[in-house]
């Protein structure tokens, strides 16, 4: 008999969905300078939910920017599911980003001249996927716009367009989705299906999620919250969800 002893194969380690270090943004105009985000660091795990909270003007929607590739940091590095974004060229990051990042605008950023199912086709069409008209109508109705599917975005409600741009989101299966007051502009009752379709998401796809919120109802629902103030973390607690 063998004496060999046999070894257990090395388990693959999931690299961190999110990992930035020293992340700092800074606003210049011919007179003034303004450090808007100063220093941040902050790890995501695949598939954790995180909420970003804290006073208007701390930071937050400018993280986001930058953690979904809208804007350059003036300072720092981010990878994104164990790609360093500054060793790409900027055509490789913009693939890396339509491949791996859904991201819901505060404003909506809905294209004006596409119907509802057209909007939400996009980043598929970006990818060079077509076909998938039934899969953009079947995440529509789950947001409750059966009957929207051929609106164009000035003749939807806001909470509407807000209800499209998160079916956008989502028609890619991300690995990780952005989300900047996912149900800012939205009721109780509207906002309700969307927190849950948020959750299934992550549940069922492992879709990590970073969101924007100054609802501590929607914060409460994140297994860890981080609070900005003046661009910095300045507290980090765990929710048991
Ligand atoms: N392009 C810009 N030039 C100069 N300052 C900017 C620019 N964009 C944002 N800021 C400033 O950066 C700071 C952070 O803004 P940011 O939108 O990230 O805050 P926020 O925490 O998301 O606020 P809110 O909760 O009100 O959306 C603010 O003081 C804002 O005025």
């Amino acid at each position: 008999m063998s004496s060999q002893s046999v070894e257990a194969p090395p388990t693959a380690v999931k690299p961190p969905i999110l990992e930035i270090r020293g992340l700092t943004k800074v606003h210049r105009t011919a007179r003034h300078e303004l450090t808007v985000l100063r220093d941040i660091h902050l790890t995501l795990d695949a598939g954790d939910t995180l909420a970003v909270t804290g006073p208007s003007g701390s930071g937050k929607t400018t993280l986001l920017g930058l953690c979904a590739g809208l804007d350059d940091a003036t300072a720092g590095s981010m990878k994104l599911d164990g790609h360093a974004l500054e060793h790409l060229s900027q055509d490789a990051r913009a693939a890396l980003r339509n491949k791996l990042v859904g991201f819901v605008f505060q404003s909506f950023q809905l294209i004006p001249t596409l119907t509802a199912v057209e909007n939400v086709l996009v980043p598929l069409e970006l990818r060079g996927e077509v076909g998938r008209q039934k899969d953009a109508e079947a995440l529509l109705r789950e947001v409750g716009l059966g009957d929207r599917l051929d609106h164009y975005p000035t003749q939807l409600s806001g909470g509407e367009q807000q209800r499209v741009a998160l079916a956008r989101a989502f028609i890619h299966r991300p690995k990780i989705l952005f989300a900047d007051e996912p149900t800012g502009n939205l009721d109780a009752a509207t906002s309700e299906p969307i927190v849950e379709m948020l959750l299934r998401l992550n549940r069922e796809s492992g879709t990590a999620l970073v969101l924007v919120t100054h609802d501590p109802g929607l914060a409460a629902k994140a297994r860890r919250v981080i609070k900005m103030s003046g661009g910095t973390v300045i507290a980090e607690a765990q929710n048991a969800v």
